[in-house]
């Protein structure tokens, strides 16, 4: 099996170069070999390695950004999408896309399933959608993985910022009235792995494969909880460390104004997952443990 992945210096795409490789050949592509922004000729480029599963791991995911460059966003997250889905139809291959939970407008008073309307908040929202609908409409075989938060031990995220700013500031405001699970890119590219060994079984026995999944952490916290629980372990890991963060307050989400408007409620239920093919992903509190102790020091 030859599976071809975009995106592959990102935080999800870098563990899945390390994740499938199990399954067979893994050819990763990075921006340079493959540039989104340049919808049909990235589809011709993957059109080219002729792989059975494409994973699409490439995204424009600067959320605060993507409000002054939404024609770009929209044609990586959108066009780009449906000109891989459309590749992939054309060769039979498997796509494997990443969609997020702010295609919701947050205001559900639990858990979101797969099933619920979407109603974006922000730019990056509305073309992560436009992407899913892109796929559906081509008719290619497809898992869309909704997930969440999602951190690693390299590349940008909440985790290298926090941990930044520890040893920076005295004091740090973090908002905690907005609800979520913070996703372990690892744990994302291992189920992915899974994921792509259950399509291939329904393949194999006739049955078209084109479904949506919730794929984020177990449990829920905050951003202010999530803060502080990277506090507590990076305290331990790095005792040496030259910490200066005393106090992490919680604030409203108007008391930090960005550019984007972000869902109130990100919590997004994994039952479907689990009935479907058993797998039940780790919680955020394990995962975070497990990515420091796999990081350099900060
Ligand atoms: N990060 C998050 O919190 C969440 C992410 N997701 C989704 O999960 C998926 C993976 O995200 P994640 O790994 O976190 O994202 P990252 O921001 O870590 O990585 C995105 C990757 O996309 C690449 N990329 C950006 N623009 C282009 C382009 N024009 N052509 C080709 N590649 C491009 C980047 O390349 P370069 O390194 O060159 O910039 C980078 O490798 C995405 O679909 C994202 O929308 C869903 C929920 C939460
Ligand atoms: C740095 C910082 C952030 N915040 C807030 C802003 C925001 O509400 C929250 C998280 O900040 P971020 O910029 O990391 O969040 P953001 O980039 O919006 O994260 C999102 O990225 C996209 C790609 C997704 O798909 C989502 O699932 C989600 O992970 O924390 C503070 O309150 N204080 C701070 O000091
Ligand atoms: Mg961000």
């Amino acid at each position: 099996m030859r599976l071809l992945v975009t995106g592959a210096t990102g935080q999800v795409g870098w563990e899945l170069a390390r994740s499938l490789m199990p399954l067979g050949e893994v050819v990763a592509l990075d921006r340079a070999a493959c540039d989104l922004a340049d919808p049909q000729a990235a589809a011709a480029v993957v059109a080219g390695y002729a792989p059975d599963v494409i994973v699409n791991a490439a995204a424009y995911t600067a959320v605060d950004k993507a409000e002054s460059e939404p024609e770009l966003a929209h044609r990586i997250n959108a066009e780009a999408v449906g000109a891989l889905a459309g590749t992939a139809r054309g060769i039979g291959a498997l796509l494997v896309h990443y969609s997020t939970d702010y295609v919701f407008d947050g205001s559900k008073d639990a858990p979101y399933t797969e099933a619920d309307s979407t109603a974006p908040l922000n730019v990056y929202g509305a073309t992560k959608l436009a992407g899913e609908q892109a796929i559906a409409t081509s008719g290619c075989d497809h898992l869309i993985l909704r997930t969440t938060w999602v951190y690693a031990a390299r590349g940008h995220n909440f985790v290298a910022t926090m941990l930044r700013l520890f040893a920076e500031r005295e004091a740090l405001r973090v908002v905690g009235d907005q609800h979520g699970a913070p996703t372990w890119a690892r744990n994302i590219a291992d189920a992915t792995s899974s994921l792509i060994c259950w399509a291939r079984q329904a393949r194999d026995a006739g049955d078209p494969v084109q479904q949506t999944f919730n794929l984020s952490a177990a449990g829920e916290t905050t951003w202010h909880g999530f803060a502080e629980e990277i506090r507590r372990v990076a305290a331990q890991r790095w005792p040496e460390h030259p910490w200066k963060v005393r106090q992490i307050d919680a604030i409203a989400t108007h008391d930090y104004p960005t550019p984007a408007a972000r869902p109130q409620n990100s919590r997004l239920d994994g039952t479907r997952l689990a009935d479907a093919t058993g797998i039940v992903m780790p919680h955020w509190r394990d995962a975070l443990l497990r990515c420091l102790e796999d990081r350099p020091a900060p």
